[in-house]
């Protein structure tokens, strides 16, 4: 069964269209890294499948179209970990982790214990407790990236939707945040998209990759088919080397020697 289906969609930002007529079925529990170089259209993608931007064409959760869903009930099948998230002034850490809760709300508002635990659980998993009555606004930008995976997290969506998840964060916590996202996958069939531009790491963690070039979805299979040094240096004019690990391919910037 798919959990996400997309047929011709098409995405427009103000007078440009920046996705066309893309092709996309991602099955339950599948990883899948959605790469291309910049304006490629890879957010506008993301936005488009959250309801967030309006779209063209055939997009399906499950069998519901998320522009049709209630926020709500969109918010409880959807994450979306933005690549630019707003922060509110005068926030905790804590209460903005817990706005990931919301969906789950009682009338009135009122948090449940289960709500309260989930907060703490996410919080104490991405390292974050000590962290928890701080001021969100006062974040370092690694720490802020690790606070909204939180929040995602907590929406405990089927699908996740992750905008450039690690761009901030150092080596160590790039791996131990998508080991988390991976253990969630494997745990409860989490499907992940992921919109990444560190070629390795994406390819470490995806069983799947799509290539975007201009909104136009040009590759689309497992890494070691997509990560080939011409292909990429046609689409993102890179001078690379893809060296196949048994990880995942790696790829490797290549300066020319100067003599
Ligand atoms: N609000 C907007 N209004 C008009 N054009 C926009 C808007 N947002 C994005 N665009 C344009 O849409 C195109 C796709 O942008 P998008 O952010 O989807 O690309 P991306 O692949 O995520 O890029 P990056 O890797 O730089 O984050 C770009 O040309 C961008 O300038």
């Amino acid at each position: 069964m798919s959990v996400l289906e997309c047929r011709g969609l098409g995405v427009r930002r103000g007078e440009a269209q920046v996705v066309h007529d893309l092709d996309l079925v991602v099955d339950a529990g599948a990883w899948v890294a959605v790469v291309g170089p910049n304006g490629a259209g890879k957010t506008s993608l993301l936005h488009g499948i959250a309801a967030l931007t309006p779209v063209t064409g055939h997009l399906r959760l499950g069998s519901d179209d998320p522009h049709q869903l209630s926020r709500r009930a969109l918010a409880r099948r959807v994450a979306l970990m933005a690549q630019q998230p707003v922060v509110p002034t005068g926030m905790t850490v804590r209460e903005l982790v817990a706005l990931g809760r919301t969906p789950f709300l009682r009338r009135f508002g009122t948090e449940s214990a289960t709500d309260r635990a989930a907060v703490q659980h996410e919080l104490t998993r991405l390292g974050l407790a000590t962290l928890a009555d701080r001021p969100a606004d006062r974040l370092s930008g690694g720490e802020l990236q690790r606070v909204m995976l939180a929040r995602a997290l907590c929406q405990q969506p089927t699908l996740l939707l992750l905008d450039e998840p690690t761009s901030a964060l150092d080596i160590g916590h790039q791996q131990s945040v998508l080991d988390l996202v991976d253990e969630q996958r494997h745990e409860r069939g989490l499907t992940v998209l992921a919109a990444m531009h560190d070629l390795t790491l994406a390819a470490q963690y995806a069983d799947r990759m799509v290539l975007l070039d201009r909104g136009v979805l040009v590759q689309d299979g497992p890494p070691a088919a997509v990560l080939d040094a011409r292909q990429l240096n046609e689409t993102y004019g890179a001078r690379v080397d893809v060296l196949p690990r048994p990880a995942g391919p790696a790829v490797i910037p290549v300066r020319p020697v100067s003599r």
